[in-house]
C-alpha cells in the first residue's frame, strides 16, 4: 500500500486558551483532491496551517508522504486565503511568482537566477497567464489573480497543492476556470482545498471533509440536509445537484 500524502492523528491545536481544533484523524491518499467545507471558525484554515508547519500541533501528529510535518524539502505548494490587498503596491506578476522560490536564510545580497525565472514563466504557462508576466498586480481581476497565486504555488514544484478558499471573491465564469485548472493540475498532484461553495465541492472533488473544531465527516463528496444540520447548526441550502441525489 502506498505511503498517505498526508496522515494526520489525533491533532489538536490551541491558541492560547481556545481549543481551534480537536483529535482530527484524516489519512489523504497522493492523487486524491479533498475538499474540506466548515462553518466560520471552525479550524480550516488552521488545519491547513498545521500541515504546513506554520503552527505547532499541541497534540497528535502530521505527516507528509511518511515524513513528519514541518520538516524542510516537502512538497507542499500554498495558496492563501487573502482577503484584502493594497492596490498600490507596485509589483508585477512575475514578480510575486517568483517570491515563491524564495527559500529561508537568504543573505541580503540574493538574487533569482535563470533558473527561477524559467520555472516561474512555467507555472504561468500552466495556470494560463503567461502573457501577463509583466503586468501590474493591480491591473488583475479576481480569477487571474487567484492564477497567479496558484502560479506562486507551483514554482515549488509541489507534490500537494492546498489552496485556502481559491475562488472567494472571482466570479462564476472564472470560479469554472479556475476549476477546470484544479482538475488538470489533479492529474500530477495531490490537492487539499478549503472552499464555502458547496456546488464546487460535490461536483468537484473526490473526497469531502466537514469540520468545526472535530472532524464531522470524512468520505464521498455528497451532502446532505442532516449533515449540514450538524455541521452548520441550521438547514442550508443545498446546491441543485446534489438536491437531486440526497441520501
Ligand atoms: N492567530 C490566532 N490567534 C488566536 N486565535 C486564532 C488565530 N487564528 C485562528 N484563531 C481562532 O481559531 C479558530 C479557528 O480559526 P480558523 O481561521 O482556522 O477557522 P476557519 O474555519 O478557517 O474560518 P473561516 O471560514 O472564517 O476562514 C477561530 O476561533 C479563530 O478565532
Amino acid at each position: 500500500m502506498s505511503t498517505a500524502a498526508v496522515k494526520i492523528e489525533h491533532l489538536s491545536v490551541c491558541y492560547g486558551q481556545n481549543l481551534a481544533l480537536s483529535d482530527v484523524c484524516l489519512d489523504i491518499q497522493q492523487g486524491e483532491y479533498l475538499g474540506i467545507i466548515g462553518p466560520n471558525g471552525g479550524g480550516k484554515t488552521t488545519l491547513l496551517k498545521a500541515v504546513l508547519g506554520l503552527i505547532p500541533a499541541s497534540g497528535g501528529s502530521i505527516s507528509i508522504c511518511g515524513e513528519k510535518a514541518g520538516r524542510g524539502g516537502q512538497k507542499m505548494g500554498y495558496v492563501p486565503q487573502i482577503t484584502a490587498v493594497d492596490k498600490r503596491f507596485p509589483i508585477s506578476v512575475l514578480e510575486v511568482v517568483l517570491t515563491g522560490r524564495l527559500k529561508q536564510g537568504l543573505s541580503p545580497l540574493f538574487r533569482f537566477g535563470q533558473q527561477d525565472r524559467e520555472k516561474a514563466y512555467e507555472a504561468l504557462e500552466k495556470v494560463g497567464i503567461r502573457h501577463l508576466a509583466n503586468r501590474q498586480t493591480a491591473a488583475l481581476s479576481g480569477g487571474e489573480f487567484q492564477r497567479m497565486l496558484i502560479a506562486r504555488a507551483l514554482t515549488v514544484e509541489p507534490e500537494i497543492l492546498i489552496l485556502d478558499e481559491p475562488t472567494a471573491s472571482v466570479d462564476v465564469s472564472s470560479c469554472s476556470q479556475i476549476y477546470s485548472l484544479l482538475k488538470e493540475l489533479n492529474k500530477e498532484l495531490t490537492i487539499i482545498m478549503v472552499s464555502h461553495d458547496l456546488l464546487a465541492v460535490s461536483d468537484q472533488v473526490s473526497k469531502l471533509a466537514c469540520l468545526n473544531q472535530h472532524l464531522l465527516y470524512y468520505g464521498e463528496p455528497k451532502l446532505s440536509q442532516e449533515m449540514m444540520v450538524h455541521l452548520y447548526g441550521c438547514p442550508v441550502e443545498l446546491p441543485a445537484t446534489e438536491r437531486g441525489r440526497l441520501f
